[in-house]
C-alpha cells in the first residue's frame, strides 16, 4: 500500500499551501482518479507520491517505509513507472526498443526478452509491424499504448499518470483507461490518474478530488465495480 500521512505543500510561502493535512491511501489492485481544477495542485501531488519531489509537511509510505527511508532515486527505479500526456517515448526508437531500453534500466531480469517485448506490444495492439516503425510515426493512441506497455514491463508496482488522454480523441482515450483499469485489477498494481474528466474518474474504483486544500474521497458504487 502507498500512503501519505499529514502532507502538506506549498510552492513559495506558507499562505499559499496547495493542500494540507492529507492522508490517503492507495491500495495494489484498485484504479485511482485525482481530480480537480486547474492550477488545484493535482500535478504536484503526483509528483509526491512520484518521489519527483519533497513534502512539506507529512511523509509517503510504500509498504510501510517512508520514502525517504527507501531513498527517493531507488523508489522511482524499482517501484514506480510514469505515464505521461504527451507520451515522452524516444522518437528516434521504435515501439519495440523504446519497450527494451526501459526493461534495461530498470534492471528487470526476463528469460526470453525478444518474446515478452513482442507479446507484450501485442497484448495492446501493437502488432508485429507497428512495434519496428520509429514511434514519430504512429498515431498518438498507439505511443501512448506503448507508453503504458513501457511502464508495465519495468515491473513496477505503482503506475502513475497525468492526463494520460488529454492529447487523445474520445474513443481512443477510453481504449486507454481500459487498459489501465485492466493493469490494476489483473496485474494487482497500483494505478493513480491524474485527471480533469470526470467520466474517467467515474471508471476509477476509487476517486480523490482535490478542492479547497482538501482531497474529498468518492468510491465507486458497487453495481458499478469490476
Ligand atoms: N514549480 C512551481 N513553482 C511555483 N508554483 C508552481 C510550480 N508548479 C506549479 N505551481 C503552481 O501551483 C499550483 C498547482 O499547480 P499544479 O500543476 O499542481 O495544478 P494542477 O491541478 O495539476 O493543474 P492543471 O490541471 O492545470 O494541470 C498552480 O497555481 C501552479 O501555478
Amino acid at each position: 500500500m502507498l500512503e501519505t500521512k499529514k502532507l502538506g505543500f506549498w510552492y513559495q510561502d506558507k499562505v499559499d499551501t496547495l493542500f494540507e493535512n492529507v492522508n490517503l491511501q492507495f491500495e495494489a489492485g484498485n484504479m485511482y482518479a485525482i481530480l480537480g481544477k486547474s492550477g488545484s495542485g493535482k500535478t504536484t501531488f503526483l509528483s509526491l507520491i512520484s518521489g519527483l519531489d519533497s513534502a512539506k509537511e507529512g511523509e509517503i509510505f510504500y509498504q510501510d517505509k517512508s520514502l525517504n527511508q527507501i531513498g527517493l532515486t531507488r523508489f522511482r527505479k524499482h517501484h514506480l513507472a510514469i505515464v505521461f500526456q504527451a507520451y515522452n517515448l524516444f522518437t528516434y526508437m521504435t515501439a519495440y526498443q523504446n519497450v527494451s531500453s526501459a526493461l534495461e534500466i530498470s534492471g528487470e531480469k526476463k528469460e526470453n526478452k525478444r518474446a515478452f517485448i513482442t507479446e507484450s506490444l501485442k497484448s495492446v495492439g501493437i502488432t508485429e509491424d507497428l512495434q519496428h516503425k520509429k514511434v514519430g510515426q504512429l498515431s498518438g493512441g498507439q505511443q501512448q499504448r506503448v507508453a503504458v506497455v513501457r511502464a508495465m514491463v519495468t515491473g513496477a508496482d505503482i503506475i502513475v499518470a497525468d492526463e494520460p488522454t488529454g492529447n487523445l480523441d474520445e474513443e481512443t482515450g477510453r481504449d486507454i483507461i481500459n487498459l489501465f483499469e485492466k493493469i490494476a485489477h489483473d496485474q494487482k498494481k497500483i494505478v493513480i490518474l491524474v485527471t480533469h474528466d470526470n467520466d474517467i474518474a467515474k471508471k476509477s474504483d476509487v476517486t480523490y478530488e482535490l478542492k479547497d486544500k482538501v482531497f474529498h474521497k468518492r468510491v465507486k458504487k458497487l453495481s458499478q465495480t469490476k
